[in-house]
């Protein structure tokens, strides 16, 4: 798809439904006894990948409207065995946390996906859900989808995570419900909290204490109604663009402000950002609120850390912003980059570099300096959805055309972006 320069971003937005929170509402009620109703939900191929592994074992699940979705939840123990193989598609979210759940199952399944996520380790939830008494098998040992899976008698696990990740924490805490006793796990540091906020609300008796997670098997999750806010993740492309782009001002309406996703606003506000948070508010336990934001100058930060997971998906486009910014930014402590859809970290200072970019790669992230004009270029999305749209609003400021290679990846988690894109562009 081709991209060229614009005046200005200008408008108010709403936004799909955050992907991660509508991964859990499909699988946690799924698990639950009864009818659930999910609202604002996001019709992503990742999320529609969970719901079809759902339906393959035998929950009832309708689609309305595009937005809305109602399960009916089959209970903890009531999915069926699958005909077939689940194929997760591109999304590490739905394979990690669906392994939570299949430990617990009385069945033999196999998972599959692309060939983005048969290269992403699954060792960090494999192992662990063994050791809890799940028998697994796949590729090195248990690393590489096709991921085979057997459920059976669970024992709850002590276990000190070793690195940040909400995914791996997320099939422990599932594979925990099953147990015959209780389990504690550990965090190495705070990643985003959906699953224990939505868990409770099904009824699941977790406790948190600062990194710390207690988790007590249940007999039954209660069903729910579920609002499914904005997605910060994909809000992160015009908080950026109308930061960079002169003379912009967006209104971003009903996003989720859960603390463990709003690293991009610490960041931003750190580059002197201009931004203001209105309208907040606490809906199905998850923070909520609109985001104005418009255009400044911005000078570079440092970005490490316990920051890391709360940002780890924006820093595509935290990079792009950097190009903007006076001074340098440095990312680091972001090892994590490397086995997501795509090498982050590489496809990032590819991308930049061909742009005219100021950007040296790190082992753990990079270091750019700015301010920088770009210019356009022929970019290689990597088919990894976050890579497209960064690269396409820093093509937003670039002289000359860009052109972003199988720009259709956005489809994974905003298959709406370009329609919003182009209704604020001026
Ligand atoms: O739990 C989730 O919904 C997610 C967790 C993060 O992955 P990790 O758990 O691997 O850090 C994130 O990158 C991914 O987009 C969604
Ligand atoms: C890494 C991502 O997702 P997942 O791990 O679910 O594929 C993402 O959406 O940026």
């Amino acid at each position: 798809m081709n991209f060229n320069s614009i005046s200005r971003l200008n408008g108010e937005i709403i936004l799909p439904g955050d992907k991660s929170i509508s991964h859990r509402s499909v699988m946690f009620s799924s698990i639950s006894n009864g009818k659930n109703y999910i609202k604002n939900f996001l019709m992503g191929q990742d999320c529609l990948s969970t719901i079809d592994c759902f339906r393959k074992m035998g929950v009832n699940i309708d689609i309305w409207k595009n937005k809305d979705v109602i399960v009916n939840g089959v209970g903890l123990r009531g999915l069926k065995k699958p005909d077939n193989v689940l194929d997760v598609g591109n999304s590490g979210t739905t394979i990690r946390l669906i392994m939570g759940i299949l430990s617990g199952q009385n069945f033999k399944s196999t998972l599959v996906g692309d060939e983005s996520i048969s290269k992403r380790p699954m060792k960090r939830v494999t192992e662990p859900l063994k050791e809890m008494g799940a028998k697994i098998d796949g590729l090195e040992n248990g690393n590489f989808a096709p991921i085979t899976i057997e459920g059976g008698n669970l024992k709850g696990i002590n276990y000190k995570m070793p690195i940040a990740s909400a995914q791996v924490k997320s099939a422990i805490i599932l594979a925990s419900l099953y147990s015959n006793s209780s389990s504690k796990i550990i965090e190495k540091s705070k990643s985003r909290n959906h699953t224990e906020i939505m868990l409770k609300s099904f009824g699941a008796d977790i406790n948190v204490d600062g990194l710390e997670i207690d988790v007590n098997p249940v007999d039954s999750l209660y069903p729910q109604e579920i609002y499914v806010p904005g997605d910060i993740s994909s809000a992160a492309f015009f908080i950026a663009g109308a930061s960079i782009i002169k003379g912009s001002e967006v209104l971003i309406k009903n996003v989720g402000l859960n603390p463990t996703r709003t690293g991009i606003l610490d960041v931003l506000k750190d580059m002197g950002g201009n931004f203001e948070i209105l309208n907040k508010e606490v809906i199905c336990g998850e923070e909520i609120g609109d985001i104005l934001v418009k255009y400044s100058n911005l000078n570079g930060v440092t970005i490490y850390g316990d920051l890391i997971p709360k940002l780890i998906d924006e820093i595509p486009i935290i990079a792009v912003m950097a190009t903007q910014a006076e001074g340098q930014t440095i990312i680091k402590d972001a090892k994590e980059l490397k086995v997501k859809e795509s090498n982050r970290i590489k496809s990032v200072v590819e991308n930049l570099k061909k742009m005219g970019a100021d950007i040296e790669e790190l082992e753990d992230g990079m270091v750019i300096n700015g301010p920088t004009k770009l210019k356009g270029a022929n970019i290689e999305s990597f088919n990894d959805h976050r890579i497209a749209m960064a690269f396409s609003i820093a093509s937003l400021i670039s002289y000359g055309n860009t052109y972003i290679k199988n720009f259709n990846c956005v489809n994974i988690s905003f298959p709406s972006f370009c329609d919003i894109l182009k209704r604020i562009s001026y």
